[in-house]
């Protein structure tokens, strides 16, 4: 049985990859399968067809592509007049070859393929999970909803920010700024992916600090500002940072993904309810290049069964490489019902600002979304305070059908921003 978005199978599942090859497609796609499971570059004598038929994996489907992909370094090319194809392969895994661990799933299908010469490109496009997994894992534990109910947002568009700048504030300007940004309405907040245990303003004081004020502004207006503290470190210093959050009443801890890897995701899953920010610095380097890597697609499935709750999917119009098509089908993925878990909350981050609320929510068509500002709010001439207004201003705008620069009061928070963002 597979953790599937479609129809379940038995005993294998299906990995699908975008290969390129001197060598004919069929050809090349064996390669792959036979390195990533029983075979090695030449038959080893106890290599039986009994073994074979037991672990082998078996290229199920390949399907040429029109456009071709040029030749990642170091590939094999057998002859100058060899001509590269590209193709879409489907290849099938037995699940027996790696029970029901992420670790091992990876190894098989996202190992050391990558390294095959003769495949001159090679991405993991999408990955069935084994339903064996949901028996070690546990997926998102918060969710779309615990998030909500975490942070006290019923409804709309939920709006944070990044701390700005990422990096070098000092406790006393970071709590003051926390103080200004709570105050303001804000729903979440979070440290930067670069700020993580720095010797200016130690992980452990952090926490002490905001969330002394974050209980204080909490006791005054009653909402208590989730804050994602940037535990991402080794895995014994994240767990503490996961107890000391606790004790101190917080509700959430971010870490890098790509950096901590999935198993360390997962072990922080086990070990706390707090609401786990997922962030992607990082995996530009598997998804950028269309021949090398693994989708995002694949990506957020191993980001859900490890239990993250919130995933970065970069931002509309952003200062990014993807386009918004790339952006608006890493959200509809993560929308895609998955066996585990409660639905992960898609993170909009980077470059976003209440000049952005309008093109996002037509392409995303959702509120069920988190839209991180930095710039956007750190930066509004009136202020953080104003910044927050105005992002809050232009997405309880266009989630009512309104057009922002139409219901913009001349001289409000949100009409400032419009004019200093908008193009
Ligand atoms: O790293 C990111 C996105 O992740 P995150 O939001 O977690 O930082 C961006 O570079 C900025 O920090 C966003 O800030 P801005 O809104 O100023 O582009
Ligand atoms: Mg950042």
């Amino acid at each position: 049985m597979t953790i599937s978005e479609s129809e379940p199978r038995d005993s294998y599942i299906v990995a699908t990859y975008r290969i390129s090859s001197y060598l004919p497609l069929e050809k090349a796609a064996e390669i792959l399968a036979g390195e990533q499971s029983s075979g090695t570059f030449t038959r080893v004598a106890l290599e039986s067809e009994d073994l074979k038929r037991r672990h082998g994996a078996v290229v199920s489907r390949i399907t040429v592509d029109e456009t071709p992909i040029a030749p990642l370094p170091g590939s094999w090319r057998p002859s100058p007049a060899a001509t590269l194809t590209t193709g879409t392969v489907e290849v099938l895994f037995p699940t027996i070859n790696f029970g029901p661990s992420v670790a091992s799933l990876i190894t098989t299908v996202a190992g050391n393929l990558y390294e095959l010469r003769e495949l001159a490109a090679v991405k993991l496009l999408d990955v069935e999970l084994p339903a064996a997994l949901a028996q070690h894992y546990s997926g998102p534990l918060r969710g779309i909803p615990g998030t909500r109910r975490l942070m006290g947002v019923d409804g709309g568009a939920m709006i944070g920010t990044i701390v700005k700048p990422s990096i070098g504030l000092h406790l006393e300007q970071l709590t003051a700024l926390v103080r200004e940004l709570a105050l303001a309405g804000i729903d979440f907040i979070k440290d930067d992916e670069l700020n993580t245990d720095p010797p200016f303003a130690p992980l452990n004081q952090r926490i002490d600090a905001v969330m002394r004020v974050l209980n204080d502004v909490a006791d005054q207006t009653g909402k208590l500002t989730m804050y994602a503290f940037n535990v991402t470190g080794d895995v014994d210093s994240m767990k503490m940072g996961l107890e000391r959050i606790e004790r101190q009443g917080g509700t959430c801890a971010m870490a890098a993904i790509p950096t901590i890897g999935f198993s360390a995701l997962a072990e922080l899953r086990k070990s706390t309810d707090l609401a786990l920010h997922g962030h992607r610095a990082g995996f530009g380097a598997l998804d950028r290049h269309p021949g090398l890597g693994m989708s995002f697609r694949v990506f957020q499935k191993l980001a859900r069964v490890c239990g993250a709750d919130h995933l970065h999917v970069g931002g509309i119009d952003s200062k990014f490489w993807e386009d918004n098509s790339a952006v608006v089908s890493s959200v509809r993925a993560m929308q895609r019902p998955l066996e585990i878990g409660n639905p992960m909350l898609p993170v909009l981050s980077s470059a976003q600002t209440a000049a952005t609320a309008a093109t996002t929510h037509a392409l995303i068509q959702s509120a069920d979304i988190l839209v991180l500002a930095g710039g956007g709010i750190h930066a509004h001439p009136g202020g953080a305070s104003a910044g927050v207004s105005s992002m809050r201003a232009a997405w309880d705008a266009v989630v009512a059908g309104d057009v922002p620069e139409e219901v913009a009061e001349p001289g409000s928070p949100l009409d400032i921003a419009l004019k200093a963002f908008g193009h």
